[in-house]
């Protein structure tokens, strides 16, 4: 290992935030989610190459990896988003709870209650706090309005919102910050209570102190669900994730829990990357 990982990881361990909320080891056995020899191809282009990994209940993987490896696109066909982008095919197996979903049949409606997504950016509806949580549920057919008043607060209060907006639920999403537009986002996704989220580079968009509390609420959302995160941010990924997935030109080249990946690199470019000699 290089000074320069050394350094890195020790201004990880002894940072505060670090100290409090790192992760690193895998906890879990119970996998929710897997992959199975997964490849895309958007056309011609072979953008994934037959990947396979396991995600586990209770605990977060980081996807990780240079700029157009093939993260975010892993990251989409594990919700069937894939589907949506003209020209893209997804080939092999996702195992959601012992079933290959995976299929044309699949019911993509029902499938994204049971694994939810967050973007880059927050993108709440234009309409109010409180019609942002409902939207979804409704559309699901809950109409009554104590069980819709009980489930706004519940999913407030697991983004961590609630205190901050119970006494202007009417207000426009839009008249809140970023950090808290996308705590909302990330409510509207617990009112579908999902039992895996996928976080696509949530906090790029975020200030610090945003980004800490956005990290906080994926450590306590991770205790009931298997958590996914793309992100470039390698303290965020060493803070906060169990296990690491190191991606290299659509190659998942080396995976394991986060401690291993980020102390003892075993594959040169993984090395090469955690130090900084490309981005
Ligand atoms: N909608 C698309 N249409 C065509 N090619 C795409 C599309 N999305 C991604 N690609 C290509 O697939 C490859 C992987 O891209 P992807 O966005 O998954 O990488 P990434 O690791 O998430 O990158 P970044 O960190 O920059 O977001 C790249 O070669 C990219 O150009």
């Amino acid at each position: 290992m290089t000074n320069e990982t050394d350094q890195f990881l020790d201004s990880v361990a002894t940072s505060e935030a670090g100290g409090r909320r790192r992760r690193g080891r895998a906890t879990s056995s119970e996998v929710v989610l897997a992959a199975r020899d997964v490849n895309v191809y958007y056309g011609d282009h072979h953008a994934l190459h037959g990947t396979t990994l396991d995600f586990h209940k209770g605990e977060i993987t980081a996807l990780i990896g240079p700029s157009g490896c093939g993260k975010s696109t892993f990251l989409r066909s594990l919700n069937l988003m894939n589907r949506e982008i003209r020209g893209c095919r997804v080939e092999g197996e996702i195992i959601y709870r012992d079933h290959n979903i995976n299929t044309p049949k699949e019911n993509l409606y029902e499938l994204r209650r049971s694994i939810g997504m967050v973007f880059q950016q927050p993108n709440p509806f234009r309409k109010s706090i409180y019609e942002n949580i409902v939207f979804a549920p409704k559309r699901h057919g809950l109409t009554n309005k104590a069980e819709l008043d009980q489930l706004v607060e519940e999913s407030l209060r697991g983004a961590a919102l609630w205190d901050e907006v119970k006494d202007k639920l009417d207000k426009s999403a839009f008249a809140l910050s970023g950090g808290q537009q996308q705590r909302l986002c990330i409510a509207r996704t617990l009112a579908l209570k999902p039992d895996v989220i996928l976080f696509d580079e949530p906090c790029s968009a975020l200030d610090p102190i945003s980004t800490l509390a956005i990290e906080d609420l994926m450590n306590s959302l991770a205790e009931e669900r298997a958590i996914i995160i793309v992100t470039h941010n390698m303290e965020q990924a060493s803070r906060v994730s169990n296990r690491t997935a190191f991606f290299y030109m659509g190659d998942m080249v080396e995976y394991g829990e986060t401690d291993q990946i980020f102390q003892r690199p075993q594959d040169k470019r993984l090395n090469d990357y955690l130090t900084g000699m490309f981005s």
